[in-house]
């Protein structure tokens, strides 16, 4: 077991750069084209042993600046950290009981897959913990396991997901993206933006990577990039949530290069054109009553790291 008693690790939110959605499959998921991009807003994990505790159990506690946000994540086994704890347990002779402390920066249920980004970091945190020297490539498969979101913020930066989104290849990216992100109160639920998916829009198209998305990317290009923003799950998101037509609507006047929902929402995306543009659109969009606060970010950014 490795000497230290507590490993922390940083792990970043993600938005989703392009989210197509094809027709719902038999097992209940859809195949995905998921242009995912991490981004400079981070959640830290904090893994301690727990004696006390058979191998794999996990007692939690969570803290961050938004009192609102931290009071919706669950403290017990079905926190996605512990489930992601409990299924390394199984593979790791070395392992014990945890205490999993949560700081919390990502938006909770927020479509920034906070959740999914606190399970890839418990695995990294726990396997150095607990000495398991486990392969990146199978830390990989038990985070699929865990959800679709959960391998791509073990690898950061920009990749696209196929599948249901858990299969990973890096794009090229050149330079740095600024954005803001306009937070709503309350989240959304993925499933049920799925399912409005599937209500809305009944005759899906196989999903398909847009080739100008890539080349915007590799040219590091954000006026192409700002115009090529898409996600399918946009007109399900506004369907349950009017109100973020608003909050687009303020931030493309505020003169973003794109405005979009960030994966199943609510949280909306603007891409700015430099950190102090960013700024400015945070301004303006704290503003609209429907933005409960905008924060900025850059991206691309590594996925998680022992601190
Ligand atoms: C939409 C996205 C975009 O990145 O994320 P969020 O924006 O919510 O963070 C993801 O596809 C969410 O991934 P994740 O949150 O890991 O979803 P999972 O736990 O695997 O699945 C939750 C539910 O979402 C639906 N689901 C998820 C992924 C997928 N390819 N097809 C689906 O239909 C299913 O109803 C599933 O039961
Ligand atoms: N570690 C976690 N942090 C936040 N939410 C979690 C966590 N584990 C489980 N959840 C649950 O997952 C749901 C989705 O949260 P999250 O991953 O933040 O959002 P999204 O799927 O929209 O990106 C939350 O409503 C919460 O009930």
């Amino acid at each position: 077991m490795n000497a230290t008693a507590s490993v922390t690790v940083r792990v970043p939110a993600k938005v989703n750069l392009q989210l197509a959605v094809g027709p719902a499959r038999g097992d209940g998921y859809h195949g995905l084209v998921n242009v995912f991009h991490a981004v400079s807003l981070f959640d830290e994990v904090t893994v301690s042993v727990r004696g006390d505790l058979p191998p794999g159990q996990a007692v939690l506690s969570a803290d961050g600046e938004r009192a609102d946000h931290v009071a919706r994540v669950p403290l017990d086994g079905s926190n996605l950290a512990a489930r992601a704890a409990a299924l390394l347990a199984r593979h790791v002779p070395g392992a014990t009981g945890v205490h999993i402390h949560l700081a919390k920066a990502i938006p909770v249920a927020g479509g920034m897959a906070g959740g999914s980004a606190d399970a890839a970091a418990a695995l990294v945190a726990c396997d150095t913990l607990w000495g398991g020297g486990t392969p990146r490539e199978r830390l990989l498969e038990l985070a699929a396991d865990l959800g679709s979101d959960v391998p791509f913020p073990l690898l950061g930066h920009t990749a696209v997901g196929t599948g249901r989104g858990e299969r990973l290849a890096p794009l090229p990216v050149r330079g740095t993206f600024h954005w803001v992100f306009a937070l709503a109160e309350g989240g959304l639920s993925t499933a049920a933006v799925f399912a409005e998916y599937d209500r809305l829009r009944p005759d899906a198209p196989e999903p398909r990577l847009d080739p100008e998305l890539a080349a915007a990317l590799a040219a590091g290009d954000p006026r192409r990039l700002g115009a090529a923003l898409a996600n399918d799950l946009q007109p399900a998101a506004l369907s349950l949530r009017p109100a973020l037509g608003e909050v687009l609507d303020v931030g493309r006047a505020a003169g973003a290069l794109g405005a979009v929902v960030s994966g199943s929402g609510p949280t909306c995306a603007f891409l700015a054109e430099s950190a102090e543009h960013a700024r400015a659109l945070a301004e303006a969009l704290r503003d609209c009553k429907e933005c409960a606060d905008a924060v900025t970010a850059h991206g691309p950014v590594p996925g998680a790291v022992v601190r």
